[in-house]
């Protein structure tokens, strides 16, 4: 069987007397974008610190492709990159500068430095600014350099913090999509709380709550959590809200102007052959018939209990 590429088992800290995380079990095999959702306080940063090395756990074992970070951490590190919330850029120094620190800090052979540097400012987009300071790149080549130093020694596994916070848009678009490009050849763990950004970003989530693992699965298995019970309906010929109750399944309608009507139903597919039937046969003239989705965001209230 493959070897993990991260591996996380019955993992819990506490800080003094609280368990900030409890028991938390996972792993991860293929490449892709894994998004780490919670809300304020459930444990990311401390789940993530952990994996990352940064913080060590009260309880239970992390191993990177099969090295456990607690007993082998020189090791394990080298097929980890991590970029914190606020990357950890030397602001008088040179793009390129920075690099080859960075790529000393892993530990890299020195003949492979110079390719290394050059290969990961094309990857990032930030040769042509090779010979700037730190201090005069803009918030969107500092993140795009934080990424270059978590990749620099080809990390098969990444973990970023919350990596578009404080961009402006247009920045949000092209750092997504450099996180897009580098996880085509490794596994990326992701920390946000901005839920159009996973929707954007990742191809699987995983969600703590309360310090615990509450969530484990696709994007898609995460918008279908919860199982729809609303479709809306426009009829041209507007009916009296009691004909569309009176179809053998409807729950529930609810008038929403114009020729909309939300049905409350037990059966979507068996509802919706009904309603229209029942146009066809009266004469209401159906425009449109959908199942109302429930939002990430009622999804993610759900399963954080508010
Ligand atoms: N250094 C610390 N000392 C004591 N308690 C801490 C410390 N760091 C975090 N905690 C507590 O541990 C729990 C988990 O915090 P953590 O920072 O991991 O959550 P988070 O999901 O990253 O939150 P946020 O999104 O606000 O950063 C919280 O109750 C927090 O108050």
């Amino acid at each position: 069987m493959e070897e993990p590429i991260i591996r996380v088992e019955n993992l819990s800290h506490r800080y003094s007397i609280q368990w900030a995380i409890r028991d938390i079990s996972f792993e991860i095999t293929g490449n892709g974008i894994y998004g780490l959702l919670g809300s304020n306080g459930a444990g990311k940063s401390t789940t993530m610190n952990i994996i990352c090395g940064v913080l060590k756990q009260t309880q239970g074992d992390v191993w990177i492709k099969g090295i456990n970070l607690r007993e082998n951490p020189v090791e394990a590190k080298k097929h980890l990159g991590f970029l914190p919330q606020k990357p950890p850029l030397h602001s008088d120094l040179t793009v390129e500068e920075y690099l080859i620190h960075c790529a000393n800090m892993r530990l890299m052979p020195g003949k492979e430095i110079p390719g290394a540097v050059r290969d990961v400012m094309v990857r990032c987009g930030i040769s042509h600014f090779a010979k700037r300071l730190i201090r005069n790149l803009s918030g969107g080549y500092q993140q795009r350099l934080g990424i270059a130093q978590a990749i620099i020694h080809n990390p098969d596994f990444v973990v970023l913090d919350e990596p578009t916070n404080g961009l402006d848009p247009n920045q949000i678009v092209e750092i997504r999509h450099l996180i897009k490009e580098i996880a085509e050849e490794r596994t990326i763990i992701l920390s946000t709380h901005i839920l159009s950004e996973v929707q954007a970003t990742c191809d699987y989530i995983r969600m703590i709550e309360e310090g615990q693992l509450v969530f484990a699965g696709t994007v898609d298995d995460f918008d279908n959590y919860i199982v729809p019970d609303t479709l809306v309906v426009s009829l041209i010929n507007t009916p009296a809200a009691e004909e569309l109750k009176a179809i053998e399944g409807v729950l529930g309608v609810e008038e929403l102007g114009g020729k909309n009507y939300r049905v409350r139903f037990d059966d979507a597919t068996g509802v919706t052959e009904r309603i229209v039937e029942t146009s066809v046969a009266k004469g209401w003239r159906l425009s449109g018939i959908q199942v109302e989705k429930n939002s990430m965001d009622s999804i993610f209230a759900v399963l954080s209990k508010k």
